[in-house]
């Protein structure tokens, strides 16, 4: 009798114990995440001074990896180990693109860059040439890229699919399909699209940002079909960007880290591009 009536007690009294003891985990973890932020604001300048991506995929994976075996040795189940670390590793990719939206504009407003018309205002002078001659040109640039960077394996998965390429801030659109290998305009719609800024596409194009990373901040848009945008995706992060020739990849890496300074400089002088 004693102990059906005392149980209720002790079991309040354990929980409330407990939830002490959680209480003051949950506060060691929050002290640990503020250390944990503390390196990342060194990580970051770190990488915009190397030009390397805020997302380095190498480094997650071996983040992934110690954080698995140490639970494995705690007798933790991994999946447990894997969603921690990529709450952690997500507010520290969104820390660092917040640092980088608050830290470019202070560098930015001294650059004569700021003078350089944001890409927009190049939807004019673009929409004089004739839509022909742009297609072709894109179709072309692309055709090049996607051939020369990637085997026909690669390319197989999304053969004869349409995909759609939106450049937001210049108004152009292009609906693709991959056919014999090769890129060709396609009749719309398009299953999938790829939306970004000319700056960011271009910036993906180079490799100076990953695919992730613009998806992640959502710089770069997918809308459609998610599977077949998943695999462009996948295909976009492995395009290998060494081995496009140095005579496209010189310009190419110029041009783009050109838009991005003048991007700052611009939301520097509260004229975003
Ligand atoms: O090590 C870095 O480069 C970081 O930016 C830190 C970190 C992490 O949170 O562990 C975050 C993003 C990168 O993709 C890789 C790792």
């Amino acid at each position: 009798m004693i102990r059906i009536a005392s149980a209720p007690h002790v079991a309040r009294f354990a929980l409330h114990g407990a939830r002490i003891g959680i209480d003051r985990v949950d506060d060691a973890m929050i002290v640990l995440l503020a250390a944990r932020r503390r390196l990342v604001a060194a990580v970051a300048p770190a990488k915009r001074a190397l030009h390397v991506p805020v997302r380095d995929i190498v480094r997650e994976a071996q983040v992934h990896e110690r954080a698995r075996r140490l639970a494995g040795r705690l007798n933790l189940p991994p999946a447990s180990a894997d969603h921690l670390m990529q709450t952690l590793v997500g507010d520290a990719c969104q820390q660092q693109a917040n640092e980088g939206a608050t830290t470019e504009p202070e560098r930015a407003p001294r650059s004569p860059l700021r003078l350089l018309p944001p890409p927009r205002y190049w939807r004019l002078p673009l929409s004089l040439v004739p839509a022909s001659v742009r297609d072709a040109i894109a179709v072309r640039v692309l055709s090049r890229a996607v051939a020369d960077s990637l085997d026909a394996d690669d390319l197989s998965v999304v053969a004869h699919r349409r995909l759609g390429i939106e450049v937001t801030d210049l108004h152009l659109r292009w609906v693709l399909e991959l056919r014999d290998g090769r890129l060709h305009r396609a009749g719309e719609p398009a299953e999938a699209v790829v939306h970004g800024t000319a700056t960011d596409l271009l910036l993906l194009s180079s490799r100076q940002e990953d695919a992730d990373t613009l998806f992640f901040q959502r710089r770069l848009k997918l809308t459609g079909d998610v599977e077949l945008g998943l695999t462009v995706r996948n295909l976009l992060d492995r395009l290998p960007w060494d081995t496009l020739p140095l005579a496209v990849r010189i310009p190419l890496n110029r041009i783009a880290r050109t838009l991005r300074d003048a991007r700052a400089a611009h939301h520097a002088t509260g004229a975003a591009s």
